[in-house]
């Protein structure tokens, strides 16, 4: 495990979208043998034991983790964010989407070693990523406010909220497909 045990931390995986690009649920799709929840779920696990799966699917309970499903239907990832962070009984919480199988150990290191304030999110060429991410459970609130004033666009509060934005564009040099979003079929092929 992951040397951070000072800090009280949990894991959220997300995997509660629609998958309408995939055409069917993306956190069961196979990636070299492996469903792509696998990668997050055992990414998380070398840095906390407690983690939290946010999804909307009844298969997702096999998988031996607890799952939270979104209180608010149709808002998207922040959705997933709110009832998750609101779930969870640790203060700090690593994030990770189904859908980024090529994140590794080092990003999240490094986000754990940022963060300031309420968190730490990525950005590599002005581009942030914000569901690969250190939060604090309290940002819960804010994501309850945006879906409540009907602002879905996590981009947009993630730049209003207290949270250290972490440039990724040296190791994104070495490694260009760190964060390569796994939409499509064709996208598991590259
Ligand atoms: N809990 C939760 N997670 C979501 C929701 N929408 C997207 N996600 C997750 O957020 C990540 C990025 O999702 P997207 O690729 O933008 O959306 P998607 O619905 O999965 O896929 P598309 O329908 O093809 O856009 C994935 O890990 C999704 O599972 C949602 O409404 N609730």
């Amino acid at each position: 495990m992951n040397q951070v045990k000072a800090l009280d931390l949990g894991g959220i995986v997300l995997s509660g979208g629609k998958s309408t690009r995939m055409g069917q649920d993306k956190g069961f799709v196979l990636f070299d043998d492996k469903p792509l929840v696998q990668y997050a779920i055992d990414l998380l696990e070398k840095f906390t034991p407690d983690i939290i799966i946010s999804a909307n699917h009844e298969e997702y309970k096999k998988l031996g983790y607890p799952v939270v499903e979104d209180k608010f239907t149709d808002c998207g990832p922040v959705a997933g964010l709110y009832s998750s962070l609101k779930a969870s009984s640790h203060d700090w919480n690593l994030i990770l989407s189904c859908d980024v199988p090529l994140v590794n150990e080092e990003v999240l290191t490094l986000l754990l070693d940022q963060r300031r304030g309420k968190g730490a999110v990525p950005v590599h060429e002005g581009k942030l990523e914000p569901l690969v991410a250190l939060y604090h459970r309290d940002l819960y609130k804010v994501f309850e406010k945006s879906i409540k004033n009907g602002n879905f666009q996590l981009r947009g509060i993630i730049k209003q909220a207290e949270i250290h934005l972490v440039s990724f564009d040296d190791l994104m040099t070495q490694n260009p497909r760190l964060f390569d979003n796994f939409n499509t079929p064709g996208d598991l092929k590259r």
